[in-house]
């Protein structure tokens, strides 16, 4: 009997030397399906990427240099699964309309490849036209360069958009005098608080107020190997996806 090989994704890893790049590399490394072609850091060229054949790349890079190396991907013909931080809209529609051009490419930006923040923040999102009140506390590592994370932006988004669906009012708010930070900023009408700690490595907190009671959904990442499964998730998935993917939640079935 003639036995079947399946041809293994070649997948390249931007931010190798990183926290999450080195994870990344470890899990596709040790991925069966799959075959590790790059593991490029800060001073290696692009180029690298297009020479290794690589079908997908992996950004786990820096906010400064992530749209640079994605829009890279994408013209020359690589799907895309980004973790990091720093797409706004502007960026987002611009590479949107690089993907118009490029209609069979697909690329996954995931704010947070954990599988219980990815759900705790659609489950924030669905609660939070029930009570009067929402405010985000999110708690970091202090290497962490970048305030509000990317996954608190994300989950005001959504929050901001199924209140907004509901006619909820804005969250009650008395405030007339402050101190410069001591609520938080405001992503689309929702108060996030950004905490910088020793010990912590990803967490985060929905705070849902009603009279006389809270919701309280907190997602703790102990581990950056919490992140593995939905990268491996995205990469499985990214070239069955073609266009622009926002968040894990895209590729499952989440029924809500
Ligand atoms: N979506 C998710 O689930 C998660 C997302 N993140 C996000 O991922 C990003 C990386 O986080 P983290 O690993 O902690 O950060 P690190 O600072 O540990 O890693 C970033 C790495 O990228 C390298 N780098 C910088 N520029 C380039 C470039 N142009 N090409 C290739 N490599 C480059 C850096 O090199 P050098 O050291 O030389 O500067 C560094 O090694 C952040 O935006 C973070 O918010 C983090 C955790 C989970
Ligand atoms: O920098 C980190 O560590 C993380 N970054 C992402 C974010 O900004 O949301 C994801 C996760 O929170 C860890």
């Amino acid at each position: 009997m003639i036995e079947q090989l399946s041809v293994p994704t070649r997948v390249a890893v931007l931010g190798a030397n990183g926290r999450m790049g080195a994870e990344a590399v470890k899990a596709v490394e040790a991925a069966s399906d799959l075959l590790l072609v790059a593991a490029l850091g800060r001073g290696d060229s692009l180029d690298q990427l297009a020479a290794s054949g690589a079908h997908i790349v992996v950004d786990l890079t820096v906010p400064e240099s992530t749209e640079a190396n994605v829009r890279y991907a994408v013209e020359h013909g690589m799907h895309a699964v980004v973790g990091t931080t720093g797409w706004d809209a502007t960026r987002l529609a611009g590479l949107e309309a690089l993907l118009a051009e490029n209609p069979e490419t697909g690329v996954l930006i995931a704010p947070n490849f954990a599988l219980g923040s990815v759900l705790a923040s659609a489950f924030a999102a669905k609660a939070s036209k029930y009570f009067e009140s929402v405010e985000i506390i999110e708690l970091h590592h202090p290497e962490k360069v970048d305030a509000p994370s990317g996954t608190a932006v994300r989950t005001a988004q959504l929050i901001a958009a199924e209140r907004k669906a509901a006619d909820v009012p804005p969250s009650p708010d008395a405030t007339t005098s402050e101190l410069a930070g001591a609520r938080g900023c405001d992503v689309e009408g929702v108060r996030v608080h950004s905490v910088r700690l020793r010990g912590l490595v990803a967490h985060q907190e929905v705070l849902l107020g009603g009279p006389g009671e809270q919701l309280t959904l907190r997602h703790d990442s102990f581990d950056r190997a919490s992140f593995m499964p939905g990268v491996l998730l995205g990469v499985r998935n990214v070239a069955a996806h073609p266009g622009l993917t926002v968040g894990l939640d895209g590729y499952l079935d989440l029924g809500l």
